[in-house]
């Protein structure tokens, strides 16, 4: 057994401990009845109606931080918790985020034995065995013992996984862009003349792009030239090629000596760090294809999966580690990683990784005592979405960046058709199945708010006959990966996701977005809805409103419709003042570089936001 196994642990469900084969209900997923429309969103006053689920508590909502508090190291969100609880940050912290989530979750629920008062059913009575506590009174965990596939050497596999361009691609060269800081270079107008070296331009090519998005354009001269970059550009638009390809292109025009220190403690030269585990394996293959053929080694730390594996492999050295903070961190602190050759620092989601949630980790990253400082590293941060607030919080790990911004900083993506149903929460199911009927055979996610209602939901279409996955922070790893190589497949058609999917994800051919419930920030809308019209393909997007719960978002939606040219709904007129802190089209820089630097291209602005 390894010993970093014990420490690194899951809660694993005797409800969930298979591998994802679908759902079903006959699958002792715990639902004793689909007529509980009332009792799917009765859990909002957190109390444990958990209906002989047993397992995640009622505690979460605002009495969510009553448990342990998050400090998790692992930030396994595998691990239980709330009912929100899902992405993969280091030091916990979940509880103190705005709707109090939290933990606690935990502790409270376990269908009120613990005497919340909310669980309808009494455990006291309960024959079933109960899982072993640990010293706190946690359910003890096993060790994580799920090994990952090796990723593929077949090199159709490797470049096979982009998602081809789409009619509109050619549009992308309209869009306006900003560029604001201090002597940005000029733009490039292709690959071939990006003085990109042999070896990533013949896998450009076999990734079949034949030319640079915008931010592709901006960011490739800009990260090349040695310069931080503050990177926003719409969902789909490639900015993970954006930081990649300049990337290996420097490690490989710059090479410099692959260090293992004493003990197999690895020095990668460049760390990305993303949010979510499945966000980070993406990016771990694309940087594999985007350095297929060199001598540059790719390694991936994420969690829910076997240490000694992940371990291992980085041991053996790397110039690249792509990871989500919670293991990343796990290996720094036991001597497994060290940052001290570090070249480049990417966040990506990078708003997200700033936030309340994630941001002790990114700091505990940034001044590490072996990290190199910010004048001697570059540092790079991309997002579809990044508020001003947000912006402040970036600029104190920046060193004198430019501010890239294609679009609207914030804006949905106009490839995107958005459609809202007003509907009250005991229609959302009808309306739900109808819909999926109506589309029979189209690749269709469905986002939801809990973990909860996601099993719920995935179960009833399958129940259904429509092959059906879902994908949430309760679910294994092993789960998980299998629920999305299925979606992404098209062995099932539907997945049923919570926001662990927002953002990031490449999913090839997704037709529908389905919004069950909407979230509760608009920025978070637009990273879902981004899972569809892709790179120029189109997408169709459609929300269920419901006035009681939604009404808080409805100037945010309103707004992001119109910037997109799309109908809004006479029931998402009005609605106030917008939270939504858009800017000028173009996007905005918080310091508030003056034009002098700016270098604008394609349409005027129309509108002022
Ligand atoms: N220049 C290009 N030509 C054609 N396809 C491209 C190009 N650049 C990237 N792509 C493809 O576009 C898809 C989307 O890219 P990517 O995932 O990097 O988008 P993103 O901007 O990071 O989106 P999100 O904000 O949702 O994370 C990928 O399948 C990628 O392979």
């Amino acid at each position: 057994m390894d010993e970093w196994d014990d420490d690194v642990a899951v809660s694993t469900p005797a409800y969930n401990n298979k591998i994802d084969e679908g759902h079903s209900l006959s699958r002792g997923r715990g639902f004793s009845s689909f007529d509980n429309d009332d009792d799917l969103h009765k859990d909002s006053n957190g109390f444990g109606d958990r209906r002989g689920r047993g397992g995640r508590g009622g505690g979460r909502g605002r009495g969510g931080r009553g448990g342990r508090g998050g400090f998790n190291r692992d930030g396994d969100t595998n691990g239980g918790g709330g009912d929100f609880d899902d992405e993969d940050r280091g030091d916990g912290f979940r509880g103190e985020r705005g709707r109090g989530r939290g933990r606690g979750g935990r502790g409270g629920g376990r269908g009120g034995r613990d005497g919340d008062g909310g669980g309808r059913f009494n455990n006291d009575d309960d024959d079933r065995p109960q899982p072993e506590l640990d010293e706190n009174g946690e359910p003890k965990k096993p060790p994580v013992t799920y090994v990952p596939p090796e990723p593929t050497e077949d090199e159709g596999e490797i470049f096979g996984s982009s998602i081809s361009s789409g009619i509109n691609f050619d549009k992308f060269d309209h869009i306006a862009v900003k560029v604001s800081g201090e002597n940005p270079p000029k733009p490039i107008d292709s690959f071939e003349t990006a003085g990109l070296r042999k070896y990533v331009l013949d896998n450009i090519l076999k990734s079949k792009y034949t030319k640079p998005t915008p931010i592709q354009k901006h960011a490739i001269p800009i990260i090349t030239e040695g310069r931080d970059l503050m990177g926003c550009a719409q969902t789909g638009s490639g900015k993970t090629a954006a930081f990649l390809l300049p990337i290996i292109n420097i490690l490989l025009q710059d090479p410099r000596e692959l260090v293992v220190g004493p003990s197999g403690c690895a020095q990668p030269q460049v760390v990305i760090v993303s949010p979510t585990r499945e966000l980070t394996l993406q990016i771990f293959n694309e940087a594999r294809k985007f350095a297929h053929g060199s001598v540059l080694k790719i390694a991936v730390a994420y969690g829910g999966t076997a240490v000694r594996h992940q371990g291992d492999s980085i041991a053996r050295g790397c110039h690249i580690l792509v990871a989500t903070p919670g293991r990343l961190h796990d290996f720094v602190d036991r001597n497994r990683v060290s940052f001290e050759s570090v070249r480049f620092v990417v966040l990506d989601e990078a708003d997200r990784m700033l936030d309340m949630g994630f941001m002790p980790s990114v700091e505990k990253m940034m001044e590490h005592p072996n990290m190199a400082p910010k004048n001697d590293r570059q540092t790079l941060m991309f997002s579809a979405t990044f508020p001003e607030d947000i912006q402040h919080l970036a600029a104190r790990f920046l060193n004198n960046y430019l501010f890239v911004a294609v679009g609207i900083v914030g804006g949905a993506s106009a490839d995107v058709t958005q459609v809202f149903h007003e509907v009250t929460k005991y229609e959302k199911q009808a309306t739900l199945k109808k819909l999926i009927e109506d589309n029979e055979g189209k690749r269709v996610l469905v986002f939801v708010e809990t973990k909860r209602t996601a099993d719920f939901i995935a179960a009833m279409l399958s129940e259904q006959q429509h092959l059906t996955s879902s994908i949430h922070g309760d679910r294994l790893q092993q789960e998980r990966e299998e629920a999305l190589h299925n979606f992404k497949s098209g062995k099932h058609c539907i997945l049923v996701a919570t926001a662990v999917a927002a953002r990031g994800l490449d999913i090839k051919n997704v037709d529908i977005v389905v919004n069950y419930d909407l979230p509760k920030s608009i920025d978070e809308y637009v990273h879902r809805i981004g899972r569809t019209g892709r790179v120029g393909n189109r997408g169709q997007a459609v929300s269920f409103y419901d006035s009681e719960k939604d009404s808080a978002l409805l100037a945010d939606l309103s707004k992001i419709l119109r910037q997109a040219e799309q109908n809004v709904p006479d029931f998402l007129q009005g609605g106030g003042d917008s939270s939504y802190r858009g800017s000028k089209y173009g996007g905005s820089d918080v310091r508030n570089f003056n034009s002098a630097s700016a270098a604008t291209a394609g349409n005027e602005p129309e509108e002022e936001w």
